[in-house]
């Protein structure tokens, strides 16, 4: 571990609460999992969480990652703090949420830059609720990772979800007066990538990374026929497609397969 990782470590292991960043490939991860067993050796109840599932992935089976969604039941965001706090007090569907949230001793974070003031203040207030409501997260140990450089808070006005960072919460300052930006990357070491990067996302591109970026426009050659993967931004521009696609495979006959999900509810 270099040592900003190696300092996280330590208060994290200490109890501390803690904002971890870093861009892509410092080490974030890394550091969080060799948290994760350390805390589990003292015998602590850590509940590791990210904001997509598709993040819940990096992380091995046996840490049990859950989305934040998931660990504290707010389901689609349409519950208020009363009404959710409710169903997890007194609905039999939420029960597991209510002895999730009752053992915990640490609650981690990840892809902290996507959660909005409103999640964050709800889960806050859930913890509190349910665990101990003198202390903020009801006393539970937080620990917050991401790159706020990344992806943002996604609005859902319909929720009064207005897409403010987590950071514009009166009490955040007040809760985590410990951050750590970790600056080495691991993940490649083509510096002049890795430098474009850090600039471009702060909107400051030096003139070297303009430089680096002009000298990767070439034309690209397709050959005919060759099927390429498109990328699209919206799901509506997806299906578009994929139904164009579709509509000239007219010549295979068309199979559905139908699928039944079951589990849990929440
Ligand atoms: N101290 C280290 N020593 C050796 N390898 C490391 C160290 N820290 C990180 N790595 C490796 O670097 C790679 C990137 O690390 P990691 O995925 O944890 O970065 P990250 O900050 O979480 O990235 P992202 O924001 O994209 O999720 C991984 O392969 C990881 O194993």
């Amino acid at each position: 571990m270099d040592s900003g990782q190696d300092l996280a470590k330590k208060l994290i292991c200490n109890g501390h609460n803690l904002v971890l960043t870093g861009q892509g490939g410092t080490g974030k991860t890394y550091t969080i999992k060799s948290c994760f067993e350390q805390l589990t050796l003292l015998g602590k109840c850590v509940q590791l969480t990210c904001y997509t599932g598709i993040a819940c992935r990096q992380y091995p089976s046996s840490i049990g990652a859950t989305t934040l969604h998931r660990f504290c039941g707010l389901e689609d965001g349409r519950h208020n703090n009363n009404d959710l706090l409710n169903l997890i007090s007194f609905d039999e569907r939420f029960i597991n949420t209510k002895c999730r949230i009752t053992k915990t001793d640490v609650l981690i974070i990840d892809e902290v830059s996507m959660v909005s003031k409103k999640i964050f203040e709800q889960v806050e207030f859930i913890c509190r609720k349910i665990k101990n409501p003198a202390l903020y997260f009801g006393g539970i140990q937080v620990v917050l990772s991401g790159d706020f450089f990344q992806l943002p808070p996604i609005r859902d006005e319909l929720y009064g979800d207005f897409g403010h960072y987590c950071f514009e919460s009166n009490f955040f300052i007040y809760l985590f007066p410990h951050r750590i930006n970790l600056s080495k990357i691991y993940r490649q070491s083509e510096t002049s990538l890795s430098n474009a990067v850090s600039e471009l996302e702060k909107g400051e591109p030096s003139e070297e990374t303009n430089q680096f970026i002009k000298s990767l426009n070439r034309d690209i050659e397709i050959p005919d026929g060759e099927p390429v993967v498109k990328l699209f931004s919206r799901n509506l521009d997806v299906d578009f497609f994929n139904c164009d696609k579709l509509e000239t495979l007219n010549e295979y006959p068309l199979h559905c397969f139908p699928s039944k999900d079951e589990g849990d509810h929440f």
